[in-house]
């Protein structure tokens, strides 16, 4: 039942979530407040896919060495099985057929679903649920990708509560399935279902999308966890117990972790963990305590790997 997926916020977030419904063949309209962040939004996009075709051009050579490496010879037949196994593309251009940007709410009034992901600022998305309220269909489901903020509130300022839902997408959501989805508290379980239908149903570069069930309390599952691992390692480097890079290999080689819980603050963007902490505070108290380290990144603009800098230098 859903054809057009609308995206407000061509950001990060935004643009990357647009890459994936157009990849799954839906239309895609994203809009941002103006051309200027639309396009860079778009070129986002386009940069995703030429990351994923490069890997793929490189990556039936690179299994082929593997193979050679482990002492076996392959037969001229046998590469060109390889290569035709893992010749997986992205056709740009027919992806970026699927995508319209704009800066205008009426471009969204077509779209079955529209996936809110603009500033974590509480005021500013309630400000987007009002508005888009004017434009959108009765039946259309109005999601946002809050890390953090209440969905309840926001469902309060748009014009059918019962079809706001929380679908809360990782990053990046091209290769992380998660996605966490929630009714408001005035929303029905019935948008919440569809949503999770909608996303079993699709896929992102390497897996089939993952949904799971939740319930709108601040941080969800995953943040509210994650978070708090992140502002204990700034804790733990603060007390000068180690370096951050000592943290982030003992993270990764004791613990598992994919990226140290530094390395991971400057992917997701300072920024976004400073926001997602201060509410975690008002709402949880005191075990969510903000280190002035953190916030003195921040006033110096440091905002992660999207600023050049963060907890490490990007620049050099
Ligand atoms: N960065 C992450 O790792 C991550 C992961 C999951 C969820 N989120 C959530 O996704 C949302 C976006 O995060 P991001 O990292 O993409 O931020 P971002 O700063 O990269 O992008 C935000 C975009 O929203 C646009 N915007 C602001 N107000 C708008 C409005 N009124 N109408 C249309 N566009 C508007 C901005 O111009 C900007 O392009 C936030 O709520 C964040 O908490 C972020």
């Amino acid at each position: 039942m859903f054809k057009n997926i609308g995206i407000i916020g061509a950001g990060a977030m935004g643009s990357a979530i647009a890459e994936v419904f157009a990849y799954n063949e839906f239309n895609v309209v994203l809009k941002d407040v103006n051309m200027d962040f639309a396009t860079r939004g778009l070129k986002h996009i386009e940069k995703i896919v030429d990351d994923y075709n490069s890997y793929y051009e490189r990556l039936p050579e690179r299994e082929v060495s593997r193979i050679e490496r482990m002492g076996l010879k392959l037969s001229l037949e046998q590469k060109e099985k390889i290569n035709n196994y893992f010749s997986h593309k992205i056709d740009k251009n027919d992806l970026e057929k699927r995508i319209k940007i704009t800066d205008k709410y009426e471009d969204l009034s077509k779209c079955d679903l529209v996936i809110e992901a603009a500033f974590e600022k509480q005021e500013i998305k309630n400000g987007i649920f009002k508005e888009i309220s004017g434009y959108l269909s009765d039946d259309a489901i109005m999601a946002t990708n809050t890390s953090s903020l209440s969905v309840t509130e926001m469902a309060s300022y748009y014009k059918n509560p019962k079809k706001v839902i929380l679908m809360h997408f990782f990053n990046p959501p091209y290769t992380l399935p998660l996605v966490e989805i929630a009714p408001s508290t005035q929303g029905s379980d019935d948008a919440a279902k569809q949503a999770y239908d909608l996303l079993k149903g699709m896929k992102n570069h390497r897996n089939n999308m993952q949904p799971v069930m939740t319930r709108d309390k601040t941080g969800f599952i995953v943040n509210r966890i994650l978070l708090q691992v992140i502002n204990e390692a700034i804790k733990v480097y603060d007390e000068n117990i180690a370096t951050k890079e000592d943290i982030d290999t003992a993270m990764k080689y004791g613990a598992g972790f994919p990226m140290g819980p530094f390395e991971l603050a400057d992917y997701v963007g300072l920024d976004i963990v400073y926001d997602v902490l201060k509410t975690f505070k008002d709402v949880y108290g005191d075990r969510f305590n903000l280190s002035e380290t953190l916030t003195n990144l921040i006033r110096a603009g440091y905002m992660g790997r999207k600023s050049g800098r963060g907890f490490y230098d990007y620049t050099k």
